[in-house]
C-alpha cells in the first residue's frame, strides 16, 4: 500500500463511522424503570452513603478500581516531538483500547493543555478520585521525571510514566535475553544509548539495576555526547555523563556492545553499526521510524541481534506488551504504587515467558511454524494470550511481598482463571486467520464483485496480501466501482457471460455436461448453466483455474448451496458436508456446527459433523472440547431426539475415543464447568471448558447463533464449509465486508490446508 493510501486509510479509521477510538459502555441492566431508579436515583444514594462512611468502598461500588486515566499534555507524542494537547488524543485513545483489549482496563483519555509542572500535578490530583491508576504518557523529559516523582509521593494509587517504566521493563526483559544469546554479561558490555529523555534515562537506570556498569555507558542528546564537561546538564543527563573525550554517535559506536535507541528515526548509520563488537544488540526503538531501519541493518550485519519498536519485524519492544498487564497486577491488588521490586518482577517474568514453549495459537497469530527463544525471538509477542496469566500475578505478587498490596491475592488459581476470562473477547481468531491467510495467499473467486461490498472485500483482501482475489461480472461495471474505491491494482477480472469468454464457458459446460449427464445434465442446461457466476466460479476451482470460491452475499444460501454442489460436490468418503460458525463470544470462541445445512442429521451423520467440526478448531489452533446438545442430560430423557444424540456420543466415543466430547447434555451444564462438575463428574467434558456445541439440529444451531450474533453482540465468522472437495465457502446473505474479508481468509486457509495434504501424499 502507498504511503499516501496508508495516510487515508488512517484518516478513515479514525473518522468513521464514528470519530475516535473508544466509547463509555453501561455494565448494569437499565431497561425498566427499577433498573433506573437503582442505578440513578433514588438507589444511587446508598452506595454513595456507603462510600461516605468508608472511602474504601469506592473500589466495592463504583468502577474505580478497574479505571486507569491515561493522561499527557502532549510535549513529546511518539517521536513527532511537542505536538500538544488535541494531537496527542488520537495516541492517547490508542493506549485506551490496548489497555482494554490486552488487559480489560477502562482506559480514560485526558489530555492537559499546560506545560507548567505544577499545574500538571495540581489537575492530576484533583482527578485522581476517579481512578484506580495513573498512566503518565507522551510528556518530555526532563518535566517528566518531576511529574512523576511527585504524583507517586503525593498520590496513593498506582502512578507510571510508561515511556519510563514500560520501555524500561520490556527492553530489560530483551536485553537480558539478548546478552544471554550472545553470550555476554550485563556488568562487562558497552552500551550506547541513543537519546537523554524520560524513556532512555530510565531504561539505563533499570539496566543499571540489572548490572550495568555505569562506566560502560555513553549517553548522547541532540547536542552529541554527554560528557561530564558539558556545562547546565539536568540531573538526569548528569547522572549518565562520561569522562570519555568523544562527542558523536560515530566515535561512540566503536567497540561497543548494545545500541540503545530512544531518540530519533535514522541516526545510527551502517557504517557505524559495522564498527560495533561482535554480536551487536541493537535495539531502535524510536517511533513510529527507528534509529536504523530493520532491514539495513540485518543487511549491514549478519550478527546483529535486532529489535524495534514495530509490528511489523521480529523483536518488537515496544511498551504495549507492558503496561496493560503492569496496570492489571498492580490494580488487582489495590497497590498503593508500582514500585521497583514489581517493575524487576514484571521483567524476569517477561524474559522467563520467552524461553518457554509457544503455543501453537501464537504461531498461528504471527504466521510461523515455530517461535523458539532465539535472535529473532527475545521478547513475547504482544498477542501472545499467556501474557495476562503470567505478568499480572507476577507484578501483583512483588506487590505483596514489598507491602504495598492493599487487597492481597489468597487464591493464585482462581485469580489465573480470572485473568484468562479477562482475555475471553478479543479478536484473536481474527487476527490468526488473516496472519496466516498472508503467509500463502490464495486465487480466490468473488463471484459477486458486481457489487460494491463484495468488491470492498476483495480490495482488502488484495491489499492486505490475505487472497489473490479473481472477479467475476460485468467488467465495464467493475472498473467502474473499482474507480469509485480507489482499487486501482491489476486484478483479473472475468464475466462468464462476455464473448471474450466463450472458449472457456464452452469448456466447462462440457466438464459440467460430463459430470452431472446421468443426473438429468444435458449439454444444453450445462452452457446455460455455464453463464451464470455461481457455476462457473466453482467451475474455475474444480478445474484449478482458482483455489477457492466466496458467494452467497446476494442469494438465500440453498440458492448458491445447489451450484456448488453440483459442480464441486463431496469430498471423497464423506457422508454430508456441513457447516461451522465461529462465535467470538465474552468467554471467547465457540466453534458451533451444524448452522446452514443438514436439517435434521441422524446419529451417524451428527458423529461425522462432530469429526469435522473438531478438525475445524484443531486447524485454528484450539484444542476442541465439544459438548453435544440436547434437553436432555446424559440419559434423563428416553425420547428419540435425546436418544439420537446420546447415539452420535457412543459412536464418536468408539470411533474417535481421544476426542474430547460428551452429551448428551443441556447447554447451561455444558458451558458452566461448576454445574457440569457437580452432576456430571463421570462426564468427559466435566472440569473442561467447552468449546464447540454441536447442535441435534439445523433449527437450534441456526437459531442459537443469529441469536448469539443479535442479543449479544457476538461476532460469527463463516459459515464456513467443511466435507466439500474445494475450498468453497458460501456466505450469509448480506454479510459485511469484514465477515467476507473474515471468510476470504478461511477460504485461503482452506486451501493451503488442502495443498499441504496433497504435498504430503505427493511425497510418500
Ligand atoms: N518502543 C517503545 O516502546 C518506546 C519508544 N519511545 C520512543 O523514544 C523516543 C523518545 O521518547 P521520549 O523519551 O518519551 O521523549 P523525550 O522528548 O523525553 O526525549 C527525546 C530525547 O531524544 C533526544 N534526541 C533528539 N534528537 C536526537 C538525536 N539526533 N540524537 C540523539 N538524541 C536525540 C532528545 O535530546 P535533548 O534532550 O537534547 O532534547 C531527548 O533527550 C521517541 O521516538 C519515542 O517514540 C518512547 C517510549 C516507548
Ligand atoms: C510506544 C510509546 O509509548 C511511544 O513511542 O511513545
Ligand atoms: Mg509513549
Amino acid at each position: 500500500m502507498s504511503n499516501e493510501k496508508q495516510r487515508r486509510e488512517a484518516l478513515v479509521y479514525h473518522a468513521k463511522p464514528q470519530p475516535g477510538k473508544i466509547k463509555v459502555v453501561p455494565t448494569k441492566p437499565y431497561a425498566t424503570q427499577r433498573d433506573l431508579a437503582l442505578a440513578y436515583s433514588p438507589g444511587v444514594a446508598e452506595p454513595c452513603l456507603e462510600i461516605h462512611k468508608n472511602k474504601e468502598d469506592v473500589y466495592k461500588y463504583t468502577s474505580k478500581g478497574n479505571t486507569v486515566a491515561v493522561i499527557s499534555n502532549g510535549t513529546a507524542v511518539l517521536g513527532l516531538g511537542n505536538i500538544g494537547p488535541e494531537a496527542s488524543k488520537p495516541v492517547m485513545e490508542g493506549k485506551s483500547l490496548l489497555f482494554k483489549i490486552f488487559a480489560d482496563i477502562d482506559g480514560i483519555d485526558i489530555e492537559l493543555d499546560t506545560e507548567d509542572v505544577d499545574k500538571f500535578i495540581e489537575t492530576v490530583k484533583i482527578i485522581a478520585p476517579t481512578f484506580g491508576g495513573i498512566n503518565l504518557e507522551d510528556i518530555k523529559a526532563p518535566e517528566a521525571f518531576e511529574i512523576e516523582r511527585r504524583l507517586k509521593e503525593e498520590l496513593d494509587i498506582p502512578v507510571m510514566h510508561d515511556d519510563q517504566h514500560g520501555t524500561a521493563i520490556i527492553s530489560a526483559a530483551a536485553l537480558l535475553n539478548a546478552l544471554e544469546l550472545a553470550e555476554k554479561k550485563m556488568e562487562e558490555v558497552k552500551i550506547v544509548v541513543s537519546g537523554a529523555g524520560a524513556a532512555a534515562i530510565s531504561c539505563t537506570r533499570l539496566y543499571q539495576a540489572f548490572g550495568a556498569k555505569r562506566e560502560n555507558i555513553v549517553m548522547l542528546d541532540s547536542k552529541g555526547v554527554i560528557r561530564s564537561d558539558r556545562n547546565n546538564l539536568s540531573s538526569q543527563k548528569a547522572e549518565f555523563s562520561t569522562h570519555r573525550k568523544i562527542d558523536t554517535l560515530e566515535e561512540a559506536m566503536i567497540d561497543a556492545d548494545v545500541f540503545i535507541g530512544l531518540s530519533m528515526a535514522d541516526v545510527l548509520s551502517p557504517e557505524m553499526l559495522k564498527t560495533m563488537a561482535n554480536d551487536p544488540i541493537v535495539f531502535a526503538m524510536a517511533n513510529p521510524n527507528p534509529e536504523i531501519a530493520y532491514d539495513l541493518a540485518i543487511k549491514t550485519r549478519e550478527d546483529v541481534i535486532m529489535a524495534t519498536g514495530r509490528s511489523d519485524h521480529p523483536n518488537q519492544v515496544n511498551n504495549v506488551l507492558g503496561f496493560p498487564f503492569i496496570f492489571r497486577g498492580a490494580l488487582d491488588v489495590r497497590a498503593t504504587k508500582i514500585n521497583e521490586d514489581m517493575k524487576m518482577a514484571a521483567v524476569r517474568a517477561l524474559a522467563d515467558l520467552t524461553k518457554e514453549a509457544v503455543p501453537e495459537q501464537v504461531n498461528i497469530t504471527y504466521d510461523t511454524t515455530r517461535l523458539t527463544f532465539g535472535r529473532d525471538y527475545i521478547i513475547p509477542k504482544p498477542f501472545d494470550p499467556r501474557l495476562i496469566a503470567k505478568i499480572p500475578p507476577a507484578v501483583a505478587k512483588a506487590a505483596m511481598d514489598s507491602g504495598v498490596a492493599r487487597s492481597p491475592i489468597k487464591d493464585w488459581d482462581k485469580y489465573e482463571e480470572e485473568l484468562l476470562q479477562r482475555s475471553g473477547n478479543d479478536n484473536k481468531v481474527v487476527r490468526m486467520l488473516h496472519n496466516r491467510a498472508k503467509v500463502n495467499p490464495k486465487k480466490i473467486v468473488f463471484a459477486e464483485a458486481e457489487l460494491l461490498d463484495v468488491l470492498k472485500a476483495a480490495q482488502i483482501v488484495y491489499e492486505e496480501g490475505i487472497a489473490i482475489p479473481i472477479l467475476l461480472g460485468n467488467k465495464e461495471k467493475i472498473e467502474e466501482l473499482k474507480v469509485e474505491l480507489e482499487f486501482d491494482a491489476d486484478v483479473e477480472i472475468i464475466d462468464p457471460r462476455a464473448e471474450e469468454f466463450k472458449a472457456l464457458r464452452k469448456k466447462y459446460a462440457q466438464r459440467l455436461y460430463e459430470l452431472r449427464q446421468r443426473k438429468g445434465e444435458t449439454l444444453y442446461s450445462a452452457t446455460v448453466n455455464m453463464g451464470k457466476r455461481n457455476y462457473f466460479g466453482a467451475m474455475m476451482v474444480l478445474e484449478g483455474a482458482a483455489d477457492g470460491m466466496l458467494s452467497g452475499y446476494s442469494r438465500a444460501y440453498p440458492k448458491v448451496l445447489r451450484p456448488v454442489f453440483e459442480v464441486i460436490g463431496k469430498a471423497n468418503g464423506v457422508q454430508k458436508a456441513s457447516t461451522v460458525n465461529i462465535m467470538i463470544t465474552e468467554r471467547g470462541p465457540l466453534f458451533l456446527a451444524d448452522t446452514s445445512i443438514n436439517i435434521d442429521p441422524s446419529a451417524e451423520e451428527l458423529a461425522e459433523i462432530t469429526q469435522m467440526t473438531a478438525q475445524v478448531a484443531s486447524t485454528f489452533g484450539f484444542n476442541p472440547v465439544i459438548a453435544m446438545l440436547s434437553y436432555s442430560n446424559y440419559g434423563s430423557s428416553n425420547h428419540p431426539k435425546a436418544k439420537k444424540v446420546n447415539d452420535a456420543v457412543r459412536i464418536l466415543h468408539e470411533k474417535y475415543p481421544s476426542l474430547v466430547v460428551d452429551g448428551e447434555v443441556q447447554t447451561d451444564f455444558a458451558l458452566s464447568k461448576e454445574m457440569s462438575d457437580v452432576n456430571f463428574s463421570f462426564s468427559k467434558i466435566s472440569n473442561q471448558k467447552v468449546n464447540t456445541l454441536i447442535f441435534p439440529n439445523l433449527d437450534s444451531a441456526n437459531i442459537t447463533y443469529k441469536l448469539l450474533k443479535q442479543l449479544n453482540g457476538a461476532s460469527s465468522i463463516g459459515p464456513i464449509m467443511v466435507g466439500l472437495r474445494k475450498a468453497v465457502h458460501i456466505l450469509q446473505l448480506g454479510a459485511s465486508v469484514d465477515e467476507m474479508v473474515n471468510m476470504t481468509a478461511v477460504a485461503v486457509i482452506d486451501a493451503q490446508e488442502r495443498e499441504k495434504r496433497r504435498m504430503a501424499k505427493t511425497k510418500q
